[in-house]
């Protein structure tokens, strides 16, 4: 292999810009040559901490204000609120803004429901929720009008894919966590060619230390986490309000005595008695601790807990805006995630996760030992109906 070119896409930092390398085959006659490109996607992880937060703003403000009017229902009936819409409004409009070339977005909401008569109202609401985002952040003087607000939600409509570049976004996850009062993320990624090339995080309600025991918030704890990663450079988290980020790194428990776990808060969308089959195959003797959202996934890259098991039931299909941002957040900060047949999740097929059984993540250290307790505990129930 020669290295006939070694190209840099560097953009001004505060920290050195991290490079991943990948080889592309040379455009000269020789077959034989290769070109590595050194890609740094600096001002795209800008661009979307920068949207990230900005939505993350506009949760809080209704969550603190949420009225049971908000609450509309979906064919699917999870709850969809104006929150979810104007969120994803806000981070398409601030990402269109950013870069603006090749846009494409994969995102959960779409603006079908919002077209329907009876709508009007709602849709006036998340557009003033939008625009009242763009005036306070001051850096764009624009005002978008109701149906800028209902196309920027329709350009998360992309299918993804193994080509090219595409924006994945789920703009609330965690929705009913987030009616609850509870913990929710804003989850945005980047796919360049398939792969996650960066996550983003944000945690409006996470605590700023470790989140205490069954996900409970301590009153005088302060809270508001963006996660942040690159693929190559590690992840970091900073507070919401801007102050200054850390690295961090998964837990080094190798003991899975010494292990605890997190799962989904709500049990219709991962199978509890699985996970203590599990856990209790383990030996871990921590109770689980059941938090909403990808918010699971911050936790974990930071050590406060080991173990992230997640099993849906039958017949649901994992979506890749539930995972891509989590799981860079996760494997940059020196963790394993897998499948429940230790595949790397495939993010290159279109908008669905084409898995099998469900999602297992932890350290290196415990990953073998995780494995073959899920592998013996999904025989143990499959037996067992
Ligand atoms: N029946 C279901 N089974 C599994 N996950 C679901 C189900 N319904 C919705 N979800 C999605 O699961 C994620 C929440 O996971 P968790 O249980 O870890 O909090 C969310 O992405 C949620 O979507 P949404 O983004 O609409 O909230
Ligand atoms: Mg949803
Ligand atoms: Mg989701
Ligand atoms: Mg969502």
């Amino acid at each position: 292999m020669s290295l006939n070119c070694l190209r840099f896409v560097s953009h001004s930092l505060k920290k050195p810009p991290s490079f991943h390398l990948s080889y592309l085959p040379s455009s000269s006659s020789s077959s034989s040559s290769t070109v590595i490109v050194a890609m740094s996607y600096s001002k795209e992880l800008a661009a979307a901490k920068k949207a990230a937060s900005l939505a993350a703003r506009l949760c809080q403000k209704v969550q603190k204000a949420l009225l049971q009017s908000d609450v509309q229902s979906k064919n699917d009936k999870s709850p969809v609120t104006v929150a979810d819409y104007g969120s994803q409004a806000l981070v398409s409009f601030v990402l269109q803004q950013e870069i603006p070339a090749d846009f494409s977005l994969v995102a959960e909401e779409d603006s079908k429901d919002l077209r329907k008569d009876g709508a009007q109202e709602t849709v006036e609401r998340i557009t003033k929720l939008v625009n009242d985002s763009i005036t306070s952040d001051g850096s764009y003087n624009v005002t978008l009008s109701t149906e800028d607000v209902l196309k920027a939600i329709d350009s998360g409509r992309s299918e993804g894919g193994s080509q090219g570049r595409h924006w994945v976004l789920d703009p609330i996850d965690g929705t009913k966590g987030f009616l609850r009062g509870d913990q929710y993320a804003i989850a945005l990624a980047l796919l360049d060619g398939g792969k996650v090339v960066l996550g983003v995080l944000a945690c409006p309600n996470l605590p700023l230390t470790s989140i205490s025991a069954a996900g409970q918030l301590s009153p005088d704890n302060e809270v508001g986490c963006l996660f942040f990663a690159e693929v190559g450079g590690g992840t970091y988290m900073q507070p919401l309000d801007g102050s200054s980020a850390v690295k961090v790194q998964v837990t080094a428990v190798e003991n899975p005595e010494e292990a605890s776990f997190f799962e989904s808060y709500e049990a219709a969308h991962s199978m509890h008695d699985l996970s203590s089959l599990i856990a209790q195959k383990l030996g871990v003797k921590a109770p689980p601790v059941r938090i909403d959202s990808q918010a699971k996934y911050g936790a974990l890259s930071r050590g406060d807990g080991a173990i992230y098991l997640r099993f849906p039931h039958k017949g649901y299909r994992e979506k890749i805006w539930d995972h891509a941002a989590g799981c860079i957040v996760v494997t940059e900060a020196g963790g394993v995630v897998t499948d429940a047949a230790g595949k790397p999740l495939d993010f290159s097929r279109g908008k669905y996760l084409d898995l099998d059984t469900g999602i297992i993540v932890t350290n290196q250290k415990l990953m073998p030992l995780l494995f073959n307790a899920v592998r013996e505990s999904i025989k143990e129930k499959a037996a067992s109906l």
